[in-house]
């Protein structure tokens, strides 16, 4: 097996100096008019042509400065067939540039059904990308099959851990009948899968909210063999001086994603021009960047 998502993630993440993840979470009444204006035909539904417009010029201005990007399906969805076309050909785009693709997908079902979800995202067919969300919350038997399919093929999957959301106590944080909290069995789940794993990080990562500072530093102690998917800042109100705690010491271990704080910048509106636009997300872009290798060497994790 050749593949192994955690390994070109490291490698690229180092080769860019960027620890971002780009989400791509294309909304359609913020995607800006220089891109919806020349979809403009009465009586046709060009809504996915739009997207895919857009999803091609925010990659095409990211490829060189980050190692991922993250697109999240529901927006594609809700497009209909017309938007998962979309969003295979924006996998294929990212892929053809040279990024890795994580699909936030956060599936999980009976075991039958997750090995048809594991097989859909994490296969070698066209669409298919690097790395998916799981949600693990239906039991063991549902992740299972992803465990496998990431065996088999060397590609990534993220498990719901600590959400980024306030519901997340909800569920997460209750104490379990072992007398842990829910999550805690979860984080079991992938220390038993990956403790045995050679080399310092596995392809069974873990979701972790940066808007939740203790649990990020408690959870990098437990899982250190996984990656961390980290949603949250910006707009959802986590703290990027916060975020050294999901790296290791040496400053690897972590995906941070920025969906709407990069695709929709506060600098623009939908009635900029395409020049003012492509300044804005590569200004965001490099400064989410910048203020992560700056928090880091603060730490002294470098
Ligand atoms: O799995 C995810 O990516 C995810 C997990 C989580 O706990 N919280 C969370 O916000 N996300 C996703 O991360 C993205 C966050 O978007 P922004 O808040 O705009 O950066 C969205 O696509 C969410 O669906």
């Amino acid at each position: 097996m050749d593949y192994n998502f955690a390994q070109l993630y490291e490698q690229l993440s180092i080769e860019k100096s960027s620890k971002v993840s780009v989400g791509l979470d294309p909304n359609l009444e913020r995607i800006p008019r220089f891109i919806s204006e020349q979809y403009e035909t009465a009586g046709i539904d060009l809504s996915a042509d739009i997207v895919l417009n857009f999803n091609k010029f925010i990659i095409d201005l990211v490829a060189d400065l980050v190692p991922v990007v993250k697109p999240q399906l529901a927006y594609y969805e809700k497009l209909g067939w017309r938007g998962y076309r979309v969003y295979e050909e924006t996998v294929e785009y990212a892929k053809s540039k040279g990024l890795l693709v994580i699909a936030d997908a956060k599936r999980g079902d009976i075991d039958s059904t997750a090995t048809a979800y594991a097989e859909a995202f994490l296969s070698d067919r066209y669409g298919s990308v690097s790395a998916v969300t799981v949600n693990p919350y239906l039991g063991k038997d549902s992740v299972i099959p992803f465990f496998k399919q990431s065996r088999q093929t060397g590609k990534g999957i993220f498990l719901l851990v600590k959400t980024s959301n306030p519901g997340s106590q909800d569920i997460q944080d209750v104490v379990s009948l072992r007398g842990t909290l829910v999550r805690d069995v979860v984080r079991d789940w992938i220390v038993e899968e990956t403790e045995n794993v050679n080399g310092q990080y596995s392809n069974i990562g873990a979701v972790v909210g940066a808007t939740h500072p203790e649990e990020m530093s408690q959870l990098r102690i437990s899982l250190k063999k996984s990656l961390f998917l980290v949603p949250g800042i910006g707009a959802q109100g986590g703290d990027i001086k916060e975020i050294h705690r999901v790296f290791d010491k040496k400053g690897h271990g972590a995906v941070i994603n920025s969906s709407r704080g990069i695709l929709y910048p506060e600098s623009v509106t939908i009635n900029s021009t395409k020049e003012e636009y492509a300044e804005a997300v590569i200004y965001e872009t490099i400064k989410l960047n910048t203020q992560i290798n700056e928090v880091l060497i603060n730490n002294g994790k470098h």
